[in-house]
């Protein structure tokens, strides 16, 4: 054990190459994403990070290029706060890649001032669930195309910190961003729940995950003493490359392949809250979301 950080964090290391394989991540130009496409890079992916500002995606792929030494790695604008950047993001995808192995939806925001998407879904539940949702859905024939293959999402412990109110799904009635934030977390693991389960025998799995509590720039809608007592605490939180692990390990890990649904930490399974296990809700759930995204996913799970 090299610091008190390492005592938090699953011990999990694996030779596994991803030479031809292509993986898509959203949210790739900073903290866990970032470290999650270094790793991946090195194993000798193709990573298309999918992020909504170019010009710090530019920067962030110069610089794993050149610490990877993979030139495979490219960045193309997807703002999930905005359904039109989704399935812009998505037609580019499905027009150019032959195939996707990895979809990791890792891109989040937490605890923001009350807001809405371009398209009037509160800004967390918009972002952090229904816009990776949409994504998930317009990539799916690709995925299965290229089974097997892999859908992670980086959902959070925080998932007990909210409860899924069908409603008043948009926090209009009330807002609390701790509990908007939960929400949109708990939709994370019920919708990898029920994905999993509509994807039984396709070849794609799916998983969720929660990375530990990890010094990103995640906090940085929280008050200033707030981010400053996260730093001093420092040594009980976990590096973004310590982040990266878990999402790593749904990413690359064998014994994986015969499992699907589950929910991780620390490299391994882990146990989510009884909310999170409740599959009236997790349908009731499913069914709002595609009301609200005007979409059926009948077709692609027919195939
Ligand atoms: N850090 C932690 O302690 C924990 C994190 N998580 C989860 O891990 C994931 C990664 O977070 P982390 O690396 O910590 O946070 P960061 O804030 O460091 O990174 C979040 C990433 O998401 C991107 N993003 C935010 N909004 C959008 C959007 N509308 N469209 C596209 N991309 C967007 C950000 O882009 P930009 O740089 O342009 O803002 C950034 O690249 C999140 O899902 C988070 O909820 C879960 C539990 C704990
Ligand atoms: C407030 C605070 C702390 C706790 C932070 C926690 C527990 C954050 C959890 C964040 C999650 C789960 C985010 C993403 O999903 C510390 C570090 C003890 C230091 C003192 C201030």
């Amino acid at each position: 054990m090299h610091s008190i950080r390492d005592f938090f964090c699953g011990q999990w290391s694996s030779s596994v190459r991803l030479d031809d394989k292509t993986v898509i991540i959203t949210g790739a130009n900073t903290g866990i994403g970032k470290e999650t496409v270094r790793d991946l890079a090195k194993r000798g992916a193709r990573v298309i990070m999918a992020c909504r500002d170019l010009e710090k995606a530019e920067a962030a792929r110069k610089e794993l290029m050149e610490d990877s030494g993979n030139q495979n790695i490219v960045a193309n604008k997807l703002d999930l706060s905005d359904t039109k950047s989704i399935r812009a993001f998505a037609e580019l995808i499905n027009k150019e890649e032959k195939q996707v192995n990895i979809l990791i939806n890792n891109a989040g925001i937490m605890m923001c001032p009350y807001s809405k998407t371009a398209d009037g879904f509160e800004m967390q539940f918009g972002v952090n669930h229904l816009g990776h949702f949409l994504l998930t859905y317009l990539l799916l024939d690709l995925l299965k195309k290229s089974a097997p293959s892999r859908i992670i999402n980086v959902a959070s412990v925080a998932h007990t910190w909210g409860s899924i109110h069908l409603d008043d799904i948009n926090s209009e009635k009330s807002y609390s961003p701790r509990r908007a934030y939960g929400q949109s977390k708990l939709a994370n693991i019920l919708c990898t729940r029920s994905l999993a389960k509509k994807l039984q025998g396709s070849g794609v799995t799916v998983y969720s995950l929660h990375p530990g509590v990890v010094q990103s720039e995640l906090f940085r809608n929280l008050s200033k003493p707030v981010q400053i007592a996260v730093k001093v605490f420092s040594p009980f939180t976990k590096t973004t490359i310590q982040g990266a692990q878990t999402t790593i390990y749904c990413a690359v890990e064998p014994k994986l392949d015969n499992e699907s649904g589950g929910y991780y930490s620390d490299c391994a399974p882990a146990l989510c809250s009884s909310e999170a296990l409740d599959d009236e809700m997790a349908q009731k759930l499913w069914e709002l979301s595609c009301q609200m995204l005007g979409i059926t996913w009948d077709q692609r799970f027919s195939q």
